[in-house]
């Protein structure tokens, strides 16, 4: 049976509990495909051209049930985009592109037209037209794509006086060295899913879709824990070791909504139910960091490393105390602790959702590991989220001795569409 979490599903990231729901209906899924690709074999897929060939075929018989994990499919029609509150799937890959010479506002209104619906589709384990193959066996595997724009764009298409304040150029921050060719960019694509083979093909369809009208800016692929890695649901650990994600605001808080996205009648009006998405690539200095001892790493952030817990006591789930001292007379949580300087608390009730995926591209010339976490921010206004809380941060955190921030993008991310619509429509024909 196939599974669905609704894309502004209320429900923790760590609690992967998909509702029961049927799949939209679906006039060729890949599982069906399967059979028709075994019993025609190699040849029949090479004379016809691969696409041609499946679908020319008639269906042999269902397959086996897919497990849950690729069964799980997530909406792409809604108020909100997906992979803004979805859970962390355990493949990611964030790309921008920039506009060819020459794209006019027709040709882009064209291109979100093409993906919104091959999204559609594949989210729902449909097979596109001029498919590719790449993930024939698979499910939907929870796949998301959420779609952006940056500053860059609205200049390039004619549409300046809709861009949104929000997109103001972020400050620089004083250890900030960033590569631009790897920052900002025209169009945005997050695609998750928790199959890699499903990513992928999403990845490589979207982009050929693009044809003339983007090209490929920067691309930076991410992973977090499979679902089923561990005994029960948990937050997830960043590639520190530490469990990260404890203190995001839940989308059972009463405010979530309002910090997060953009009301229905919020300006300028094309974003309403959107977000707006800050992307840094962030390498971790691992071999300075795991020198550290267990004690000296749980004090730069203020939490055990083996649960989570905050240093002020309790389990993972206990509020912070920042008040409470030791015996001898120091603060459980350090005055440059993390978790003290990121608080809410500590930067007038500024907060964001955080939706990172870990990164591994190999190793340095140095043999140092380039890795880190592909943060990603999420808030409706970046001025009350991201932007004070990462000014404090470059001042004052006992962690930033062990980050350089190497790249750094912000995206208007519009609100959903609905069946027959494309995301974006309201601000390219609006
Ligand atoms: C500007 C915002 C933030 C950046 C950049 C950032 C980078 C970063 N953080 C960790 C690890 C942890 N962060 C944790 C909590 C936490 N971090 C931020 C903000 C940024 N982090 C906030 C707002 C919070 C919550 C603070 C609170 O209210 O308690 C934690 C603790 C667990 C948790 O609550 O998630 C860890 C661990 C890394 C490794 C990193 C850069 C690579
Ligand atoms: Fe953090």
């Amino acid at each position: 049976m196939s599974k669905t979490t609704p894309n502004t599903q209320r429900t923790p990231d760590t609690q992967r509990t998909p509702n029961p729901q049927p799949e939209p209906p679906s006039p060729i899924s890949r599982r069906r495909l399967l059979g028709t690709a075994g019993a025609v074999g190699a040849a029949g897929l090479v004379a016809g051209g691969a696409a041609g060939a499946y679908a020319a075929e008639s269906v042999r018989s269902d397959p086996d049930p897919l497990s849950s994990v690729g069964s799980t499919t997530v909406p792409f029609h809604g108020e909100r985009q997906a992979g803004i509150t979805t859970p962390l799937q355990a493949h990611g890959h964030l790309i921008a592109l920039d506009l060819a010479p020459g794209a006019d506002r027709k040709a882009v209104a064209a291109l979100l037209r093409r993906w919104s619906k091959t999204a559609e589709e594949l989210t729902a384990g449909k097979v596109p037209a001029d498919d590719t193959g790449i993930a024939l066996d698979a499910g939907p595997a929870s796949l998301t794509v959420t779609f952006g724009f940056g500053r860059t764009f609205f200049g390039r298409v004619g549409l300046k006086d809709r861009l949104p304040e929000e997109l103001a150029p972020l400050p620089d921050f004083s250890a900030d060295v960033l590569d631009p060719k790897r920052s900002n960019g025209d169009l945005w694509l997050q695609i998750g899913a928790d199959d890699g083979l499903v990513a992928f093909h999403a990845l490589r369809a979207l982009q050929r879709e693009a044809r003339e009208v983007a090209r490929v800016r920067w691309q930076m692929n991410g992973f977090n824990r499979t679902p089923g890695a561990t005994s029960r649901p948990m937050t997830a650990r960043n590639l520190m070791g530490q469990v990260d994600g404890t203190n995001n605001p839940k989308t059972t808080d009463d405010d979530f909504d309002q910090r997060i996205f953009v009301p229905a009648k919020g300006k300028p009006d094309w974003m309403a139910g959107g977000s707006y998405a800050v992307v840094r690539r962030i390498r971790m200095l691992l071999d300075s960091w795991d020198h550290l001892s267990l004690e000296r790493q749980e004090r730069v952030i203020g939490r055990r490393k083996s649960d989570g817990a905050p240093l002020s006591g309790g389990t993972e789930t206990t509020p912070v105390d920042l008040t409470k001292v030791n015996a001898d007379g120091s603060l459980a949580i350090a005055g440059d602790a993390h978790v003290r300087v990121a608080a809410p608390v500590s930067n007038q009730g500024a907060a964001m959702l955080r939706r990172p995926f870990s990164y591994h591209d190999g190793f340095r010339e140095d043999g140092a590991p380039d890795a880190g976490l592909l943060f990603v921010a999420w808030q409706a206004d970046p001025m009350k989220g991201f932007v004070p809380v990462q000014r404090k941060l470059d001042r004052g955190d006992g962690l930033s001795r062990f980050l350089r921030h190497e790249a750094s993008a912000l995206f208007a991310v519009p609100g959903g569409c609905a069946p027959g619509e494309y995301v974006g429509q309201a601000l390219l024909e609006g």
